[in-house]
């Protein structure tokens, strides 16, 4: 081995490699170099792998490239899914969108925050299912479609109405955030609609990474999407975009497309608020009852999965982006 050869290849290595040496060594021909390819999306990292290779393979004294990598813990992202308004779809929203960003090999999470009506496990056809404390923490209850859940929900027992008032929901959202998530590194959250306590207890204590906010086309919903964006403006969440949810139905027996509640609305608030706009979900029968039975459609591969497919993939580029930054 030679310390002075190594030393030599480390200086004719590219900035963007260099920068994320750990270590390199040479010996008999072989150098072996450690990475950090903390917080770098898989593409990222493979390109930083190939560079760093074929650098080295044209140097001096190498005959054979070893590269490992290795990373730190990412930090958790949270996304949180905010409305202004109740009834949107916000729920709906958030379950497909976890369920979507998990079936492109994401490790997500859930979490229901929704106090006013806690509504995932059902959507997740979790129902019924209770978390478990370990360590004082508790422990999402798995569901059948890789993403576990915690919702305000299970911390009741059903059918008994609690009147969740501040600090109790405060607490709640604490305990939820703090439980075992293990290795997810994405964590959905649904917010309730508004911007009350629950809100501010997640701007104030555990940071999102970004909102997406749901709205439908209607005036109303829009005048308090654009409430719920000024809160997360405030606090310097980024907000990820606006996806318009109802909009455009298209009837089952002569398959005319209307639009109950108008149309374009929300994609004219992004681009008033220079946000993206994320696309738009059509009111569809099939969605509903997918919901109420507990199959998220982004789940199949059917139609009314794909805009909630669309959803995750605009979501899961700006997740990269994020890393690779
Ligand atoms: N695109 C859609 N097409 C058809 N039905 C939908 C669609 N989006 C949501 N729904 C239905 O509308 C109802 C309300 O949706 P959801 O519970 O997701 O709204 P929410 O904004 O979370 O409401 P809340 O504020 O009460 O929690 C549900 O019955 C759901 O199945």
């Amino acid at each position: 081995m030679n310390g002075q050869d190594a030393e030599a290849l480390k200086a004719r290595l590219p900035q963007t490699v260099a920068g994320r040496t750990r270590s390199l060594r040479l010996s008999d021909g072989r150098a072996t170099l450690v990475l950090d390819a903390t917080g770098l999306a898989a593409a990222a990292r493979e390109a930083l792998e190939a560079d760093a290779r074929a650098a080295l393979a044209g140097m001096p004294g190498v005959a054979d490239v070893r590269v490992a990598m290795m990373a730190d813990k990412v930090a958790r992202r949270i996304i949180a899914v905010a409305s202004g308004k109740g009834g949107v779809g916000k729920s709906t929203v958030s379950a497909n969108l976890a369920v979507a960003l998990a079936r492109q090999g994401r490790k997500v999470g859930l979490v229901d925050a929704d106090i006013y009506g806690p509504s995932q496990a059902r959507l997740l056809g979790a129902e019924g299912m209770k978390p478990k404390a370990r360590d004082s923490k508790l422990e999402p209850v798995a569901t059948a479609w890789g993403v576990p859940v915690l919702s305000m929900g299970q911390l009741s027992d059903p059918g008994q109405s609690i009147a969740w008032r501040g600090p109790m929901a405060a607490g709640a959202l604490t305990q939820m955030l703090e439980g075992h998530w293990d290795d997810c590194d994405v964590l959905v959250v649904d917010l309730p609609p508004g911007t009350g306590d629950i809100q501010l207890t997640m701007l104030q204590k555990f940071k999102p990474a970004g909102a997406v906010i749901v709205s439908t086309p209607q005036d109303l919903a829009l005048i308090d999407a654009t409430r719920a964006m000024e809160l997360f403006d405030k606090s310097q969440v980024p907000v990820i975009g606006v996806v318009e949810n109802m909009a455009g139905y298209a009837c089952p027996h002569c398959g005319e497309v209307s639009d109950p509640f108008g149309s374009g609305g929300a994609e004219a608030v992004a681009g008033q608020r220079g946000v993206p706009f994320l696309g738009r979900i059509p009111l569809d029968m099939a969605i509903r009852l997918e919901s109420d039975a507990g199959t998220p459609p982004a789940a199949g591969d059917a139609p009314q999965g794909q805009a909630f497919r669309a959803l995750a993939q605009r979501v899961g580029e700006w997740l990269d982006r994020g890393a690779a930054a």
